[in-house]
């Protein structure tokens, strides 16, 4: 009998995630395995692989076609990276439960540090993110435009294309792909919810959302949504060069951001504290804006 049908992209690590899913579903409810069904479904950013991100549609490219199968109750819940799931989600869906967060860090491979990057070393990357925060430090580094799945861009850097490549932690370790060396946050600081397992349901579910909230981490889901207010207050998403970072320190939330110009040539930092993560994260941004630099504000806010 299927008692619950989960929708998720079909590439390597949205199958991993799904998987985690499941397995924290079925542990919570006493379900078997195969009692969850597992409905995979393509997506824009699957189906386009050669564009840069920002230039083949922009907004909703992971989530609209997981959207409309939700919405047709084709799936009764859909398993996404927090951190390509735009901001202002349909009124119908919401965001359900977050696995515990996975190591937030970015990983560098091709060279130990950024530091030691060699002079003019190309590296490749698809992040804005990354870009800026790397030419922020090392201003002589060639990027280039890197996509693909991680296992593609992990070959990409075996072939030579590039000397070295930034990936997500997370990604990295629910592949089981032991490569590269962690970036400290103080160097570089994680995309918001980098690291965070989201499941979103119809809104008007209740029976669904009641066994997500099972599964829930509650921890990791007030520091993304802290991290998502403020990048909700920026206008900014998933393309945008903005890094930041919730943290708990008992029922106190620390939130630190930074946004820089595309070029890295201008930036500006700053945390905020508070118990409500999610005016922590509207006054954060809203301070951050006020300070920026013209080339930096210009990105955000419009
Ligand atoms: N934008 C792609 C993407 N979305 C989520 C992850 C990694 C997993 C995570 O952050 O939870 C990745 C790959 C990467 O950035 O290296």
């Amino acid at each position: 009998m299927i008692r619950f049908r989960l929708g998720t992209r079909g590439s390597p690590l949205a199958l991993t995630q799904a998987a985690m899913v499941r397995a924290a579903l079925a542990a919570a409810h006493g379900w078997a395995e195969d009692e969850i069904e597992t409905v995979v479904i393509r997506t824009t950013g699957d189906r386009v692989q050669d564009r840069p991100l920002a230039e083949i549609g922009g907004k909703a490219l992971w989530t609209k076609e997981l959207d409309r199968a939700l919405l047709a109750n084709e799936i009764d819940a859909c398993v996404h990276s927090m951190k390509d799931v735009e901001t202002v989600r349909p009124a119908e869906i919401a965001i359900a439960a977050m696995l515990p967060r996975a190591d937030v860090r970015d990983r560098l491979i091709g060279a130990t540090s950024i530091e030691t990057l060699p002079h003019g070393a190309t590296v490749g990357t698809s992040s804005p993110r990354r870009r800026a925060q790397l030419l922020r430090h090392r201003p002589d580094l060639a990027i280039v435009m890197l996509r693909g799945n991680v296992d593609t861009r992990l070959a990409k850097l075996a072939s030579g294309e590039v000397d070295a490549t930034l990936l997500a932690a997370a990604g990295l370790d629910r592949l089981g792909r032991d490569a590269g060396h962690a970036v400290p946050t103080e160097a570089m600081l994680p995309a918001p919810a980098q690291g965070a397992i989201g499941i979103e349901a119809r809104a008007d579910d209740v029976q669904v959302l009641a066994a997500l909230a099972a599964i829930d981490d509650a921890p990791t889901s007030r520091c993304v949504l802290a991290e998502r207010a403020l990048l909700a207050a920026l206008k900014a998403d998933c393309h945008s060069p903005v890094a930041a970072l919730a943290g708990l320190a008992g029922e106190m939330l620390t939130l630190r951001a930074e946004l820089i110009s595309e070029d890295g040539s201008a930036h500006v930092e700053g945390s905020g504290e508070g118990i409500d993560g999610t005016c922590v994260g509207q006054e954060l941004a809203a301070d951050l804006l006020t300070h920026a630099p013209e080339s930096v504000r210009r990105l955000f806010g419009g």
